[in-house]
């Protein structure tokens, strides 16, 4: 036993990685070395993506431009919606969705597989204000089987068409081989259910356990996206 087999996950000492809106944040993936990382296989979660400590992130305002909206299974999306949240004025919405998936990698791998092959994306469980007051709208997500993954899938069909005129600027932890073909999976949906006159920034992407040290990366793509 031991060596790669016998991983030892646990969080180191203090249990947070960071805020989002004043609520903690635990991303699983940073203690893990890169032998250890694995490409973010077999990363656990709590079993709730919004962190069953937390109750799911929602700000919103009258005046912000514009909005980050998120979904995070084991931390690493969220740490990084919370750096792109450091460096703009943003209001914040994170994706919820009815049935959380399951703290085990596996059995969230074989959903995630099932529910691709049926084309069967998985329920939200949030309310969504009207989004007419937001110019850019921030996207994040983790990158599952080279693509989108499934909650914010599910975000952009239902909820797409409230995106017409909208600068999107997607943003993306992922295992180490990159964005997939995520963006135009955004762009397609978003045409399908009759967004207009969408523009889209360079997608920012950042490794799952290295999210800890993306400031500069973050704030140098915010500043593109704003201009
Ligand atoms: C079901 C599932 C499938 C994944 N597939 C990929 C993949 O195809 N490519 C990749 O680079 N990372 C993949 N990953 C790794 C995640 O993108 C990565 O760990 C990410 O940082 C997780 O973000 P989160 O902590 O916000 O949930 C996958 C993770 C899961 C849970």
């Amino acid at each position: 036993m031991g060596g790669l087999l016998n991983m030892n996950f646990s969080k180191k000492s203090n249990g947070s990685d960071g805020t989002i809106d004043g609520q903690s944040i635990t991303a699983n993936q940073l203690t893990r070395s890169n032998i250890e990382w694995r490409n973010g296989y077999g990363t656990p979660s709590d079993g709730n993506d919004t962190n069953s400590q937390n109750t799911p992130t929602r700000k919103l305002t009258k005046d912000a431009k514009s909005i980050i909206i998120y979904f995070s299974r084991s931390g690493s999306t969220e740490l990084l919606a919370s750096k792109v949240a450091e460096q703009t004025d943003s209001d914040i919405l994170e994706i919820v969705v009815k049935d959380s998936y399951s703290g085990n990698y596996q059995k969230t791998l074989s959903r995630a597989n099932s529910e691709r092959e049926n084309e069967d994306y998985p329920e939200l469980n949030m309310a969504v204000p009207d989004l007419s007051q937001y110019q850019t709208v921030y996207l994040g997500y983790p990158i599952w089987a080279m693509t989108l993954s499934h909650p914010m899938t599910s975000f952009v069909t239902t909820y797409g068409s409230r995106l017409s005129g909208k600068k999107i600027a997607p943003f993306m932890s992922e295992g180490g081989y990159g964005q997939g073909d995520s963006v135009s999976r955004i762009e397609d949906i978003l045409a399908a259910e009759g967004s207009k006159d969408n523009t889209f920034t360079r997608a920012l992407v950042v490794d799952g356990n290295k999210v800890d040290k993306s400031d500069s990366n973050v704030k140098h793509w915010v500043e593109q996206v704003k201009k």
